[in-house]
């Protein structure tokens, strides 16, 4: 049983060498940390903190996890007499009481024409699996850089992750999802913005990107428009977490500009030969399988399913998220690829590319406005703790306005969102085409505009510490930072917003006069 002290016991160590505090209700011993401590002796010694309570003065100034590191944790000799511990650290998998921290379906006394119980069951587990694997990971990976961790894609690989982040559909027939909870047929548009909304929790945009990104993107084409024996394999290796693809589009010489592609592919006997380079390709530098858009010698475009080999060289293309991401340049020297790894039909490319443009944007506003709201959590909670002239943060008016703003943002990108999910659910593939490729374009123009104002706002009301890679900012500095990529993959945000009224105008009845 731990020790308990009196605050007279406390209060007798409060000299460079014999130091305590205590820090919600634990009694720690600094007497040899002190001295390292990043903040400084110096504080430590303030006769307010040495051989006190110090708890109000620490949260304000470093966030909680600080405390839950084993090597802080080692410094608690024992409780403080009376004291109540208050900031238990939340349970995997469990749910924020913070207003506006879940969307409204997970919010307590309220409700949602939407979600089944079966949603919510993906959510619980799924929560658990990014707060037990991803998100350890995921700060690791954008420490150091690295590319995930192999273990992560298998363990992805044994709940089927990767096959239900392509969506609905066929693909998932006989699969065991996330180790049988959900079934197959069940699998819905909802669930898989669940999945999208629970990744952002991470704050590791970088590392999102990293645990397939590409393939998200470079799979569907392969999975819908390639030949069967190379579809099943490749379908087979990438659902097992074995092998990443890499949608390879834009080029140096054209980014949404699909026409004016260079990388070229001559057709000679059992296939094509290809020849030229590719940019900004996210999990270029690892993945295994490339989708890429390719000039024939008609001027039209075909698409590929290029496997790394001999001639294709992958090098990193430093971005402003981190290199977990794999973002890389590409390199094709006279490429041999099987003419069986023809995607859909020789110059009839520029519809494989197309084809999955929609589902593409709307994964994106899934996690953008995920990480949205995850801003707006840390802010009510900073404004909350933080004291300015003796009173919280959120005493001012003018950063009760900037919340107002946030969360009015996140809220109404949120039922948008779902309003448009819905959509997707009751319509064929035909009908989404034609009827969500506008909403879905000017959703991601709103979801990634407010995103860029919510980051600005945060910034503003986190200061300095906004704009630090540590400390009580952290995750606002890194969504400032990462908060772009959002708003330029998968369609600039003008391009966007100009597809979403060109398809309105498309629509307008001819006898429509005011
Ligand atoms: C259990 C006791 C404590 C531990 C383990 C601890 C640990 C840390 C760590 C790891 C940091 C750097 C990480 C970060 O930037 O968040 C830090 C920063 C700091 N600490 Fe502590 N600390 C403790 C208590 C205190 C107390 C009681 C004060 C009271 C004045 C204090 C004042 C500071 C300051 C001023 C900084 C710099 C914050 C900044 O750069 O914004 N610390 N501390």
């Amino acid at each position: 049983m731990s020790k308990v002290f009196t605050r007279e016991e406390v209060a007798q160590h409060k000299k460079e060498g014999d130091l305590w505090i205590v820090v919600d209700s634990n009694v720690y011993n600094l007497s040899k940390f002190a001295a390292m401590h990043p903040g400084g002796l110096s504080v430590l010694l303030d006769e307010d903190v040495a051989g006190k309570d110090a708890t109000e003065t620490f949260f304000g100034l470093h966030r909680t996890e600080v405390l839950s590191k084993p090597q802080f944790k080692r410094l608690i000799i024992g409780t403080l007499e009376g004291a109540q511990q208050q900031f238990l650290e939340p349970a995997p998998g469990s749910l924020s009481q913070v207003p506006y921290a879940e969307p409204t379906w997970l919010s307590k006394g309220y409700y949602s024409p939407y979600y089944k119980p079966h949603h919510r069951v993906l959510q619980t587990e799924f929560r658990k699996f990014v707060d037990e694997v991803l998100i350890p990971d995921g700060r690791a990976r954008e420490e150091d850089g690295k590319r995930p961790s192999p273990s992560v894609f298998l363990e992805m690989g044994r709940l089927n992750i990767m096959a239900m982040r392509l969506g609905p559909g066929p693909h998932l027939k006989g699969l065991e999802l996330m180790g049988g909870i959900i079934k197959p047929e069940e699998f819905d548009y909802f669930h898989e913005l669940i999945m999208g909304q629970e990744s952002a929790r991470l704050h590791a945009r970088g590392y999102l990107d990293g645990i397939g990104g590409g393939t998200f993107i470079g799979l569907p084409p392969i999975m819908n428009f390639g030949k069967p024996a190379l579809r099943e394999k490749i379908m087979k290796e990438v659902f097992e977490g074995k092998k990443l693809c890499a949608l390879g589009i834009t080029e140096a010489f054209a980014g949404s500009d699909v026409a004016g592609l260079r990388c070229f592919a001559k057709r000679v006997e059992n296939g094509w030969i290809v020849t030229g380079t590719k940019k900004w390709i996210t999990n270029a530098t690892f993945a295994d399988y490339f989708t890429i858009g390719c000039r024939t010698e008609q001027g039209g475009l075909v698409v590929l399913c290029v496997e790394r080999g001999p001639g294709v060289e992958t090098k990193p293309i430093k971005t402003s998220y981190s290199t977990a991401a794999g973002t890389g340049y590409i390199t094709f020297e006279d490429v041999f690829v099987p003419y069986e790894n023809t995607l859909g039909t020789e110059n009839k490319g520029l519809q494989v590319i197309l084809s999955n443009f929609n589902h593409e944007r709307w994964g994106m506003c899934t996690v953008s406005i995920g990480a949205q709201r995850i801003v707006v959590e840390e802010c009510l909670k900073w404004v909350n703790q933080r004291k300015v002239f003796g009173k919280p943060l959120h005493s001012q008016a003018v950063i009760r306005n900037k919340l107002a703003a946030m969360i009015s943002r996140v809220e109404s990108a949120q039922s948008w969102l779902e309003n448009i999910t819905f959509q997707m659910n009751h319509m064929k593939y035909g009908q989404q085409a034609e009827l969500l490729a506008g909403p879905i374009a000017l959703l991601k123009q709103y979801a990634t505009s407010t995103a860029q104002e919510t980051a600005r706002d945060a910034v503003q009301i986190f200061g300095g510490r906004g704009i630090t890679k540590t400390g009580m900012g952290r995750f606002i500095e890194h969504y400032h930072r990462t908060v772009p990529f959002d708003a330029v993959l998968g369609g600039a945000e003008d391009v966007l917003g100009d597809l979403g009224v060109r398809q309105a105008l498309k629509k307008m009845p001819k006898d429509a006069r005011l």
